[in-house]
């Protein structure tokens, strides 16, 4: 998997609290995206996690579950991405709730499909940013947790997290320079062909969450943005 993540260029989030119909659901999985997250911040249950899997289940896209509580947590995915929020203020956001689900799922848990996501969350407006007690980083503290990221705990993915706004390509380019080994997300904003691809140039994935609530027909545009 580690070398499929190396493939992905683009990946679809699908908010399980949030509606989405059968047709445009279909339009997001055929679209030619890498695979789909399901994830956000609030609300989400067992329940509407477990309609929006069967839904996707209809499609061959692969599907993702990024886990931001423990009691959305269902097997049925091919895989499961565990966010470590690197600037919480709060030790129990970047280790005490994966200590404790490790030690709850550790005989469930199959390694080849569980990737920790060095998370970087980078918008003050954000409502994971509130959640999660965070600060707001300079680009020096950036560059360094990307370096313990890369170098220190060996994560496979550094997730440059800046839901609901589009953020600074600068900053994603500087990063990019300092990773080696690990995966660069980017996430943010992107509501246009135009910034799917700008960001691409500097992040190794892009991922499109909220425009395809806001504007479907754009957020389709951004996955052969990013492929041609
Ligand atoms: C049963 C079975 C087979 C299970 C498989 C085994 C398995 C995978 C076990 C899990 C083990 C494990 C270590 C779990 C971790 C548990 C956990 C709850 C960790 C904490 C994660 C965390 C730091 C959450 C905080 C919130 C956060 C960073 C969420 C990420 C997603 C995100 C930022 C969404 C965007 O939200 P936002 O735009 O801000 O808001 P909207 O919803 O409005 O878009
Ligand atoms: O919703 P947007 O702003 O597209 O962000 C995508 C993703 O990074 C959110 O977790
Ligand atoms: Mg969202």
């Amino acid at each position: 998997m580690t070398t499929l993540l190396k493939q992905w260029k683009h990946i679809f989030k699908l908010d399980p609290a949030k509606e989405i119909t059968d047709e445009d659901l279909e339009k997001i999985c055929e679209s030619g995206t890498d695979a789909i997250i399901v994830g956000g911040t609030d609300n989400i249950t067992l329940d509407n996690v477990l309609d929006l899997l069967s839904r996707i289940r209809r499609y061959t896209v692969p599907c993702i579950l990024e886990i931001s509580s423990m009691d959305a947590i269902t097997p049925g995915f091919d895989y499961y991405y565990i966010p470590m929020v690197l600037n919480s203020k709060e030790k129990k956001w970047m280790m005490d709730m994966q200590h404790q689900a490790i030690k709850d799922y550790v005989d469930m848990m199959e390694f080849s499909e569980i990737f920790f996501e060095g998370y970087c969350i980078l918008n003050e407006d954000a409502k994971a940013f509130t959640y999660t007690n965070s600060y707001l980083p300079d680009e020096e503290d950036v560059i360094a947790y990307a370096y313990m990221v890369d170098k220190v705990f060996h994560l496979p993915i550094f997730y440059m997290e800046y839901s609901g706004k589009y953020g600074d390509p600068a900053l994603v380019a500087k990063v990019k320079t300092q990773l080696q080994h690990a995966t660069l997300f980017y996430g943010g904003g992107i509501e246009t062909a135009a910034q799917a691809k700008e960001m691409k140039q500097y992040a190794d994935v892009i991922v499109v969450g909220n425009s395809i609530y806001t504007n479907m027909k754009q957020a389709l545009q951004t996955v052969s943005a990013v492929k041609e």
